[in-house]
């Protein structure tokens, strides 16, 4: 599915440079799920973006789906990732303004697909994170539990290949934390390739591989056992 290689990524402020992410090597293939765990500041955050394409590396080489896309325009990989990649986000990161329905369907906006069908796969996909009774409601009426599961929802609804999840449960009770996990390993059994940074050692579990940063490194990585 993707592959860095010797992947920087240095911040650079008036006085201080911070190498986040430090000639990192990585390979995630098709239909995995990964978690990415370490101490705060190691660069997880830093990683996830650049491999959801929300930003560039300093140096190194991203290569995602066969394609070399480290030199790609911002209109390029806006488009690879719209096509293939979902988001979830500790914050939920919802539309205040708009509806469950509305805030799911605006994912498939960018997908040119008739009004009818979207409407089709958003009933679809409400009912698969069990959020259609709320179908009318606005975030702020929703439990946290709730707001996750749209977010589930609209980084679904396009057929996404790969979602790439923020600590999804660090806002979450243990209750809703576990829920959204069972639903990400579900995704995960019909072929959702998710990447996941967590700070649960629990959620991490669901994962079939950690990835373990410290300090911009990779240090170890383990793969439970099937
Ligand atoms: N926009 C930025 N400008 C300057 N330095 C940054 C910026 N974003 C992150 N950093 C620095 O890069 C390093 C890695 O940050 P990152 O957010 O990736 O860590 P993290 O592992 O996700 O941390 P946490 O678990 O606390 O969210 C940190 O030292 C951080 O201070």
């Amino acid at each position: 599915m993707l592959k860095l290689h010797n992947l920087s990524r240095v911040y650079q402020t008036d006085e201080v440079e911070t190498a986040a992410l430090n000639s990192v090597n990585i390979e995630i293939e098709q239909g995995e799920f990964v978690a990415i765990m370490g101490p705060s500041g190691c660069g997880k955050s830093t990683l996830l973006n650049i491999v959801g394409m929300l930003d560039n590396p300093s140096d190194g080489q991203y290569m995602f789906m066969d394609e070399d896309i480290s030199g790609y325009s911002e209109a390029q990989l806006a488009n690879i990732r719209k096509q293939n990649i979902g988001f979830i986000f500790q914050n939920f990161n919802l539309i205040e303004e708009l509806s469950v329905q509305e805030n799911i369907e605006l994912a498939l906006l960018y997908h040119n697909i008739p009004a009818a069908e979207r409407k089709e796969r958003v009933a679809k996909v409400m009912d698969k994170v069990g959020i259609a009774h709320r179908a009318k409601h606005m975030p702020s009426q929703l439990s946290g539990g709730q707001q996750q599961r749209v977010a589930v929802a609209r980084a679904v609804v396009g057929d996404q290949a790969m979602i790439l999840a923020d600590e999804p449960t660090g806002n979450l009770d243990s209750a809703h934390g576990q829920e959204v996990m069972e639903m990400l390993q579900q995704l995960n059994q019909e072929g959702t390739t998710i990447v996941m940074v967590t700070h649960s050692p629990a959620h991490a579990d669901y994962a079939r591989r950690t990835i373990n940063l410290f300090d911009g490194h990779v240090v170890t990585e383990n793969v439970r056992a099937a």
